[in-house]
């Protein structure tokens, strides 16, 4: 066997999902099973400061050698770095991964990938352009557990899916956690509000499962019909939003088959903390497979079948991590001391791209992050949900 490539890593921000990638990429991959491929980080870049961004290295123990910036103009320069890693918030990813492109850099991009499909398409584009590899960074595709859950699906063992339910909602107490307002959680300056940020698992397994599956020659957009709430009486950002979608199917593979993704910060999948409802369901003639909340790291499954099979497994996450470094955005953390967060396995996908030459990822193409973005760009047309000029443009440069 070939010895492992090392992958040298850029990471784009500093916050708190940027610290959780980083400590989880810098977890052996042996510890997972993956022995083609290694992770190391060579720079930070914050937009605040130089100092933050030494912080960052020290916090996340990445390697003394690595190269704080206190800006991402100056870090998108640095020779040594093979792919970057864009931790910002929804409103800058654009104009963040246009110019790690321009300056011929392959990016992983946190979710939502934009604020909108136009620009999806116009970083898709610049990728083909410039012959790099972009990939949206939506981790749980990457997970064991979503892999098994689609190869239950291509097995037939519940027949043609007809329906998928899936949710992915948190009771955030908006008013109590960000009541200025200016949390990316609900700031419509960030793109914030629930669909782009939580809504995205919800059509994420509604994708994985009802579409991804399918045939590429043969598969099709889905029709979108919404329901948006708005989170304050300035109609800024959304609460809560339902999407009911029709996937057209021919009468061989079981006929239309429909799904409703439902996404809120007022109310939750699991109340109470409690992970005993399947925010996921995904059913067919002769059963259903239930995954278990929350929707965007879920670590159980169960396969329920009509002749009475009922088959549990549970999904751990590998370390050994750094606990505690995950953040959600108002405080929790799912991630117990010695375990892996997960963000590795994208991280994986991704370094096993550069090595093969390949340009997208292997769980999600650019085309279906781009027709996601359609349809949520649909969901906030129906739902009356309009960003800022600014962060909507697919002008570059723009200062944001
Ligand atoms: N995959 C997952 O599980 C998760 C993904 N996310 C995604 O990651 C992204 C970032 O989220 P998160 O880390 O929680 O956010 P944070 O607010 O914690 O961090 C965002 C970072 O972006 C940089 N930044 C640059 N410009 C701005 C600006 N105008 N306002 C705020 N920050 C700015 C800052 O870093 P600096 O000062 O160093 O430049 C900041 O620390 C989002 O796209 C979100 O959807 C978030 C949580 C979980
Ligand atoms: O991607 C995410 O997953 C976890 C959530 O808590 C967070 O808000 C979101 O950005």
């Amino acid at each position: 066997m070939s010895s492992p490539k090392t992958i040298r890593w850029g990471i784009l921000a500093t916050g708190g999902i940027a610290q959780t990638f980083t400590k989880d990429l810098l977890v052996d991959p042996n510890t997972r099973g993956v022995n083609n491929v290694k992770h190391t980080v060579v720079a930070a870049a914050s937009s605040t400061s130089k100092t933050r961004a030494e912080q960052f290295l020290t916090d996340t123990g990445s390697p003394s050698d690595a190269k704080a910036y206190g800006s991402y103009d100056e870090f998108v320069k640095d020779p040594n770095i093979d792919i970057v890693y864009i931790a910002t918030p929804h409103s800058h990813h654009y104009q963040n991964a246009m110019l790690c492109l321009e300056n011929g850099k392959n990016v992983l991009c946190e979710k939502a990938f934009t604020v909108n499909a136009a620009q999806a398409r116009k970083l898709a584009d610049k990728a083909k352009e410039k012959d790099l590899f972009l990939m949206e960074a939506v981790w749980t595709r990457y997970f064991p557990l979503s892999i098994y859950v689609r190869d239950l699906i291509t097995s037939g063992r519940i027949g043609h899916i007809a329906r998928v339910l899936a949710d992915n909602s948190m009771a955030a107490d908006p008013e109590a956690n960000w009541s200025d307002g200016k949390h990316r959680m609900v700031n419509p300056d960030l793109a914030g509000g629930a669909l782009l940020d939580l809504g995205i698992y919800s059509l994420t397994w509604v994708f994985q499962t009802l579409y991804h599956t399918q045939p590429v020659n043969t598969r099709k957009p889905p029709k979108v019909l919404a329901a948006l709430k708005s989170y304050d009486a300035t109609g800024s950002a959304d609460e809560s939003t339902t999407i009911v979608l029709t996937f057209p199917r021919s009468a061989e593979a079981g006929g239309d088959a429909h799904a409703i993704a439902t996404t809120s910060l007022r109310v939750a999948t699991a109340p109470g903390g409690k992970e005993d409802v399947p925010g996921i369901r995904i059913q067919g003639p002769k059963g259903e497979i239930q995954v278990y909340p929350p929707a965007f790291r879920p670590t159980r499954t169960r396969l329920v079948l009509k002749d009475g099979t009922v088959e549990d497994k549970q999904w751990p996450f590998p370390g050994p991590g750094k606990g505690s470094g995950w953040y959600n955005g108002f405080g929790g953390s799912l991630q117990p001391e010695g375990e892996g967060h997960g963000m590795y396995w994208e991280a994986d996908e991704a370094a096993l791209a550069l090595i093969e030459g390949r340009k997208e990822g292997k769980f999600e193409s650019l085309a279906e992050s781009i027709l996601i973005m359609e349809v949520m760009d649909q969901v906030r047309k129906q739902g009356g949900l309009v960003y800022p000029e600014k962060i909507e443009s697919t002008e570059y440069p723009v200062q944001l």
